[in-house]
């Protein structure tokens, strides 16, 4: 089983974040919601190292300050050959995540972690889920396989804010799966030569929706009942449709949309959010439910002029396709401000943009959280320069990124 000598390998995964575009709110509600990746990213390095001792694991979690060197005889003694879900007979295979027993795997994860980490209570909630994540996906995915696992170094770093809705979670989660199946794949072939490994050598659609998948298992354990779209989003990258009830829908268009994301730095709960909206509903059922109608139709028509936009058969004119995307930004906004979820920060960060005549959104559950500024193509530099340092000057904190960044990618 392990193998400490022959040849080492290395492998570089990257993964975006992701921002609601339309739809939230609405989305609690059945309708339809578009969420695209950010040109902000997570990224995971694993290198295979060479040990005459005892092998292990040692990981490194800069973004959640852990340092831990996990054993890896024990992991494999107590956490390989995952089970398949309940009433299923056969071998559990890495390719089929959906068919892990998740609840038992992860009960030994939790017990393994409290077996060798006595104080494992007393970590932050941030730390604990990270490591209980990465257990799960390296236990789930190399214990299903006859591979040798040797000693490892593992690190991973993100441009993220950690918990702020930009899908932090789902990033980090879409890395580790991405680059132990990379890591899989390279040991796997006997013809593996470490110089031919370049970025070419990248993800195919299947190995995409395996990674998702074990992406959307770590947000159950995150966050328990999780939509799905925020790994489909990382791991895909471009556009993703979803609604309730349904299996996130990758769209695919090249978007590369420039944006400011500005932190109103204003920390927000997302369920009191929900909870409020929910009250409102309560009580002005048929005007909040005319509300999310009018959220859907902008939720779907901005797809359209996406997709418009991307095209190269449709003849389009980018600027009047831009002006169109700044009114449904524009509209959404003033909806959910209707629904109660602005607020007075998230006003501020709009006034600034609207007098330099750029449209501005929130995103995800708003009460505070990130605003976006779209810039379209023909923006003067002065004019998204002027509006950054009057920003940063009023105490919010803001990032030039684009939208529709690619998805998971092996970057090594
Ligand atoms: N770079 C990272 N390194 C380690 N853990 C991470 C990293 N990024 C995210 N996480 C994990 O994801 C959790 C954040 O999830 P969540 O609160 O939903 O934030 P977000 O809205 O950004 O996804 C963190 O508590 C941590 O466990
Ligand atoms: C408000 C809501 O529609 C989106 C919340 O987004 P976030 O937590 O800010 O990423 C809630 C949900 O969809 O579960």
């Amino acid at each position: 089983m392990f193998d400490p000598m022959d040849n080492l390998l290395t492998v570089s995964v990257s993964a975006p974040g992701k921002v609601i575009l339309h739809g939230e709110h609405s989305v609690v509600y059945g309708k339809t919601a578009i969420a695209t990746s950010l040109g902000l990213r997570s990224s995971i390095v694993i290198k295979e190292v060479a040990t005459l001792e005892e092998p292990t694991v040692h990981i490194q979690l800069p973004c959640v300050s852990l340092l831990e060197t996990l054993p890896l005889r024990a992991i494999v003694e107590h956490l390989f050959h995952p089970t398949l879900i309940h009433g299923v007979t056969g071998k559990f295979s890495w390719r089929l995540p959906e068919m892990l027993d998740h609840e038992t795997h992860l009960k030994k994860v939790e017990v393994f972690l409290h077996q060798i980490r006595p104080d494992f209570d007393g970590l932050q909630n941030n730390q604990k889920n990270s490591l209980r994540s990465f257990l799960y996906v390296f236990s789930g995915i190399f214990g299903s396989t006859n591979l040798p696992v040797k000693s490892m170094m593992i690190s991973m770093g993100s441009e993220l804010t950690i918990g702020a809705g930009t899908g932090s979670s789902a990033s980090f989660a879409v890395c580790l799966a991405g680059a132990l199946i990379q890591l899989l794949k390279l040991k796997g072939s006997s013809n593996y030569d470490p110089f031919s490994a370049t970025s070419g050598d990248d993800f195919t659609s299947k190995e995409r929706e395996i990674i998702s998948e074990w992406a959307y298992n770590c947000e159950k354990i995150m966050h328990g009942s999780p939509s799905g779209i925020d790994n489909a989003t990382c791991t895909f990258g471009a556009l993703v449709e979803f609604k309730k009830g349904t299996r996130p829908r990758p769209v695919s268009v090249r978007l590369g949309m420039r944006i400011l994301l500005v932190d109103s730095r204003v920390s927000r709960e997302t369920r009191a959010l929900v909870v409020k909206v929910a009250a409102l509903r309560q009580r002005n059922m048929a005007a909040v439910d005319h509300i999310m109608d009018a959220c859907d139709d902008i939720a779907k028509t901005a797809t359209q002029v996406l997709e418009k936009l991307s095209s190269d058969k449709v003849i389009s004119d980018p600027e009047a396709d831009y002006q169109h995307l700044a009114e449904l930004w524009e509209l959404n906004h003033c909806l959910l401000a209707a629904l109660g979820v602005s607020h007075p920060s998230l006003e501020a960060i709009r006034a600034q943009a609207r007098a330099r005549g750029l449209a501005c959104k929130l995103t995800g559950a708003g009460g505070g959280g990130y605003a976006m500024v779209l810039i379209p193509p023909s923006t003067p530099r002065s004019v998204v320069d002027s509006l950054s340092s009057s920003l940063l000057e009023n105490g919010f904190r803001v990032v030039e990124t684009t939208l529709g960044a690619p998805g998971v990618r092996v970057d090594m």
